[in-house]
């Protein structure tokens, strides 16, 4: 389980995030929605141990943030919103590349196999001839290669065809009920946050994202 108690964030005077507080079983697909500037990154790169939050306490399986980042490192995959991927190489090159910087070994199989799961085929192509949407799908490949219980994605999606948003969309809801992984996901694209989460927590009080959301029947935890 994951779990935030009392979290905020300040850059100088200026507070981002104000005792933020919410759990999450293994399983769930929690969005994180809120216009520009609410904080939606901020967070994610907090739960990412890649920034420290000015209050308030995080722990990922009984561990704390605080005290265990080794751990829980080792547990975190996070795509940001920038693809870092190697243009030169082609997706086999790159998938090769990053399995040898990960914590967990995989044979050239799983890889492949890891592409495919996603509907990504172009397994010889240098990364330079592939389509925005197949970059993302290589960039969230790379994330599983140490096999994450806890996923973060900053706009995984964005700029994509509908047909790969799916595809992706489908791929995350299997991971998260088979492999019982937690995945936090932002958009700004409400139909795909409506589709795929669980729960939604909303930074900042939009009165346009909280209605969409509650009409849709979906739990919504606002701060
Ligand atoms: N390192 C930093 N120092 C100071 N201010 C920052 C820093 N990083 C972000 N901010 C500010 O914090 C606020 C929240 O930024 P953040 O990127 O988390 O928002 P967001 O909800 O992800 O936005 P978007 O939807 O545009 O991606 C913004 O006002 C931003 O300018």
């Amino acid at each position: 389980m994951l779990n935030v108690s009392s979290l905020s964030k300040l850059y100088g005077k200026k507070t981002i995030l104000k005792d933020i507080s919410f759990s999450v079983q293994p399983g769930e697909i929690i969005g994180l929605v809120g216009e520009n500037g609410a904080g939606k990154s901020t967070l994610l790169h907090i739960l990412a141990t890649l920034q420290n939050p000015t209050k308030g306490s995080i722990s990922f399986e009984e561990k704390m943030y605080s005290k265990d980042k080794k751990y829980i490192r080792k547990r975190i995959g996070f795509v940001p919103q920038d693809i870092a991927i190697w243009e030169e190489f082609t997706v086999e090159e790159n998938m090769v590349f990053f399995e040898k910087l990960s914590w967990n070994r995989q044979t050239k199989e799983q890889l492949h196999q890891l592409c495919l799961d996603m509907n990504l085929k172009k397994w010889k192509e240098p990364v330079k001839t592939l389509s925005g949407g197949m970059k993302r799908k290589l960039n969230l490949a790379i994330s599983l290669i140490h096999n994450p219980q806890l996923l973060l994605l900053d706009e995984p999606t964005v700029g994509i065809d509908l047909k790969s948003r799916k595809e992706i969309g489908l791929y995350l809801k299997e991971q998260a009920a088979r492999k019982d992984k937690i995945i936090i996901y932002t958009s700004h694209d409400m139909d795909e946050i409506i589709n795929l989460c669980n729960r939604v927590v909303c930074i900042g009080e939009d009165p346009f994202y909280n209605e969409l959301l509650i009409s849709s029947g979906k739990e919504v935890i606002t701060f």
